[in-house]
């Protein structure tokens, strides 16, 4: 599918790119550009991409660019490959977050070089090629974030490309995609992170943390991300994510105030409306590899 890919960023999700892009061969080359020389060997000895290289050297020859850096270098990264880019190359990130970015990289870019914004909406609360995976995005939806200036050709291939790694490609504005993802993504960070810390703030956190079984685990999973990249993502969302917790603010203060004063209707109201939808959620990975397999066999 593409001649040259080369990934800036070989981290969980740049490897994990680039793992699939190889094995599903869906590039004759992938090549790899990170600061990080240990982590870059060992993408290298995984596979995940063919080889390290330079922006300078290797993007005069690239059909397609992925930016996986944290987004707080993403678009300095884009600014030193610039000169290189060569008409008609395509070029995506996989940021957490899309506003600012998208409007500052279209700006940026001559017009023969062509940007789609990209979020893969999957993850892992680890960082570092290390924990990439050839199949993190299969099933997930894939995120692409076209604007009235993105070229209808760049778009196109880049939701084949989604397809053939096995995800499902979801099209949203900038701004649709920033209040979703505050809501679905950066809340519930921040939650798990806050229910750790307030468990830990106790005087016999020891005990609460050893006694600290299935319902503890599951909703603080997160909480063990890269807190680098959270605070990156949480304060250049910043305006969805306050709007986000104000929500949640309001829904903590309705079911507060329903244990205050015994109102029994109210909080299984509460609950069961919780319980239903969860228990209606899409399970899209599960559910999307199921269908694989049937249309397989
Ligand atoms: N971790 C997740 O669950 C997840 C999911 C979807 C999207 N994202 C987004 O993906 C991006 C990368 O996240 P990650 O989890 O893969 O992080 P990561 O830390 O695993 O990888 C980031 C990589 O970028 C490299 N890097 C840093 N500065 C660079 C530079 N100037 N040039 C080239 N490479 C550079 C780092 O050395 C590292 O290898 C972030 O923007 C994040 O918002 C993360
Ligand atoms: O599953 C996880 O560990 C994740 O944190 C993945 C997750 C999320 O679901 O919130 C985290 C950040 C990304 O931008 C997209 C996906």
């Amino acid at each position: 599918m593409f001649k040259k890919v080369v990934i800036a960023g070989v981290g969980l999700i740049g490897g994990s790119l680039g793992l699939a892009l190889t094995r599903k061969k869906l590039a004759r080359e992938v090549v790899g550009v990170d600061p990080d020389l240990e982590n870059l060997k060992l993408a290298v000895c995984m596979g995940a991409v063919g080889r390290a290289g330079t922006l300078s050297e290797e993007l005069p020859t690239a059909d397609l660019l992925i930016l996986a850096t944290p987004i707080g270098v993403t678009l300095g990264v884009l600014e030193m490959a610039r000169p290189y880019l060569a008409p008609g190359t395509i070029v995506t990130d996989v940021g957490s977050v899309k506003g600012r970015l998208v409007e500052r990289a279209e700006a940026m870019l001559p017009s023969r070089v062509y940007f789609v914004g990209g979020h893969p909406m999957a993850g892992r609360e680890l960082a570092g090629v290390a924990g990439a995976r050839e199949d993190l995005f299969t099933g997930a939806a894939y995120v692409l974030t076209p604007t009235a200036s993105t070229n209808p050709a760049a778009l196109h291939v880049l939701r084949q490309l989604v397809q053939a790694l096995g995800a499902i490609p979801l099209e949203l504005s900038c701004r649709q995609h920033d209040r979703a993802v505050a809501l679905i993504s950066h809340l519930p960070h921040l939650l798990a992170a806050t229910l750790v810390n307030t468990a830990a703030g106790e005087a016999d956190c020891e005990l609460l943390l050893k006694l600290a079984a299935g319902g503890f685990r599951d909703t603080t999973r997160i909480a063990a991300g890269n807190p680098a990249m959270w605070r990156d993502i949480l304060l250049t969302n910043r305006d969805m994510v306050l709007q986000a917790v104000k929500n949640f603010r309001q829904q903590l203060t309705t079911v507060e105030q329903a244990i205050r004063a015994f109102e029994r209707e109210e909080l299984v109201q509460k609950l069961a409306a919780a319980r239903e939808i969860r228990q209606n959620l899409p399970e899209n990975r599960k559910h999307v590899l199921a269908e694989l397999h049937e249309n397989e066999g």
